[in-house]
C-alpha cells in the first residue's frame, strides 16, 4: 500500500490572510510538490487568480461554503487528485493543502478527512493551521462562532497583520488565544512571511489527541440539523431573522450574504476609489469581506487588486498584468444586511465619474 499523503487544512476567518500565506509558501521550492484545493466563497472566485499558479494545479471546490458542499466536493477533489496521480497528469505531489473559505466551520472538513473511507485510504490529516487577523480578531471572535471553532481546532495559529497593531492589544490577543487553544503555538506572520518549518512544525500530528478534540466539535455539530444554510444564495429580501436562537447558535448568521458585482467596461479610478471610501465609511462594520480585481480606464493593462476586511481597506495593489483573459472588473462582497442592489446602485453613481476639471475662475 502506498503511504498516506499528508494534508494540511488552512482555515481562518474572512480576510485573515490565508491566501497571502499560501501564496508566499508556494514560492518555496520545498513545497513544489504540493497540490492545492481551494474553496472559494462567492460566485466569482478570485483567490485562484491571485495565487499565481496555473489553473491546472488547483482544484476549486464549487461555490459556497465548505460545510455545505464538503462531503461530495471534498471527496470528489481528492478522487480527482488521485486520478491525476495514477494517470501521471498534472503536478506530481506529495502533500496537499486545503484552503477553506473564511466562513467555513472546520468540523465537517475534519470529519470528512477522518472518516471517509476513500480519503483515509490515501490521505492523512497532518495538521490544521488557522490564521487570525490581529486587527480584527477580537471582534471576529466575539461575533462569529466559526472563527472560534477555527482557532480552537488549530494545531498552529498564525497571527497575521501584527504590523498593524501594537501592545497592549497583541498581548491581550495572545492571552485570549491561549485560553481558547492552549496547545497551539502562535506564530506571527506579517504579509504571509512564515518559515516552512514553522508552518509544518517538527512534531508530527498526533491522531489520538486530534480525534478527541475534533469529536468535541462534532458533538456540537450533531445538535444542528445539517440543513443547507444557503447563505450565499440569498437574494434581495431574503435576509430574515431566525427566531430560534438555540438551534441557530452554531449556524451561519442568516444576515450574511455573498455576492459579486461585475463590470464589463473599465471604471474610473477616481470614481471607484471615492465609492470604496464612501461605503467603507458608511458601512465598514458590515462589509465582512470585499475583494476584487478592477479594470481601470487609466491603465487597462494593469489591474488593481483591492481588499477590504471589515473596517480596514488595505492598500490597492497594481498587478503587472492580468492573471488570465478575463479582464472584467470582478468584485466579491460578503456583507451583513447589505443587499447587492444597494452596492450595485451606489457603484453606478460613482463609477463613471471623471476627475473634476479645474474650477474656472471667470
Ligand atoms: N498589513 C498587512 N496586511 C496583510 C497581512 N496579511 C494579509 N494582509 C492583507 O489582508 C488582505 C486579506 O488577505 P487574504 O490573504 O486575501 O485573506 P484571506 O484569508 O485569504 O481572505 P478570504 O479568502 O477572502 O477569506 C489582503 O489585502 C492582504 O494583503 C499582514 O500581515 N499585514
Amino acid at each position: 500500500m502506498t503511504k498516506a499523503i499528508p494534508v494540511t487544512v488552512l482555515t481562518g476567518f474572512l480576510g485573515s490572510g490565508k491566501t497571502t500565506v499560501l501564496a508566499q509558501l508556494l514560492k518555496n521550492p520545498k513545497l513544489e510538490k504540493t497540490a492545492i484545493i481551494v474553496n472559494e466563497f462567492g460566485e466569482v472566485g478570485l483567490d485562484h487568480d491571485l495565487l499565481e499558479r496555473s489553473d491546472e494545479d488547483l482544484i476549486l471546490l464549487a461555490n459556497g461554503c465548505v460545510c455545505c458542499t464538503v462531503r461530495g466536493d471534498l471527496i470528489g477533489a481528492f478522487q480527482k487528485l488521485e486520478a491525476q496521480r495514477l494517470a501521471n497528469t498534472g503536478r506530481a505531489f506529495d502533500r496537499v493543502i486545503i484552503e477553506t473559505t473564511g466562513l467555513a466551520d472546520p468540523a465537517p472538513i475534519l470529519h470528512t478527512m477522518m472518516s471517509d473511507a476513500f480519503v483515509t485510504g490515501h490521505y492523512r490529516l497532518e495538521q490544521v493551521i488557522t490564521t487570525l487577523d490581529a486587527v480584527n480578531a477580537m471582534t471576529t471572535l466575539d461575533q462569529h462562532q466559526e472563527a472560534v471553532k477555527q482557532a480552537a481546532v488549530a494545531d498552529r495559529i498564525l497571527l497575521t497583520k501584527t504590523d498593524l497593531v501594537a501592545e497592549p492589544l497583541l498581548g491581550e490577543l495572545r492571552t485570549r488565544i491561549s485560553a481558547l487553544n492552549p496547545a497551539a503555538p502562535v506564530i506571527a506572520a506579517v504579509n504571509g512571511e512564515v518559515n516552512v518549518e514553522d508552518f509544518f512544525g517538527s512534531s508530527a500530528f498526533d491522531p489520538a489527541e486530534k480525534t478527541t478534540q475534533v469529536q468535541d466539535w462534532l458533538r456540537i455539530e450533531a445538535y444542528e440539523p445539517h440543513a443547507h444554510h444557503g447563505h450565499e444564495h440569498h437574494g434581495h429580501g431574503d435576509l430574515h431573522h431566525h427566531e430560534d436562537d438555540e438551534v441557530d447558535r452554531n449556524r451561519h448568521d442568516d444576515h450574511i450574504s455573498a455576492y459579486s458585482i461585475i463590470r464589463e467596461q473599465p471604471v474610473s479610478w477616481a470614481g471607484f476609489s471615492a465609492w470604496l471610501d464612501m461605503i467603507s465609511k458608511l458601512r465598514g462594520d458590515d462589509l465582512l469581506r470585499v475583494k476584487g480585481i478592477v479594470n481601470v480606464i487609466q491603465h487597462p493593462d494593469r489591474p488593481v487588486v483591492i481588499h477590504g476586511v471589515q473596517h480596514v481597506f488595505h492598500q490597492p495593489v497594481f498587478l503587472e498584468r492580468w492573471p488570465n483573459d478575463d479582464h472584467r472588473t470582478r468584485l466579491v462582497f460578503i456583507t451583513r444586511d447589505i443587499d447587492r442592489e444597494d452596492i450595485d446602485a451606489t457603484l453606478q453613481v460613482f463609477e463613471n465619474r471623471r476627475p473634476r476639471p479645474a474650477i474656472s475662475t471667470n
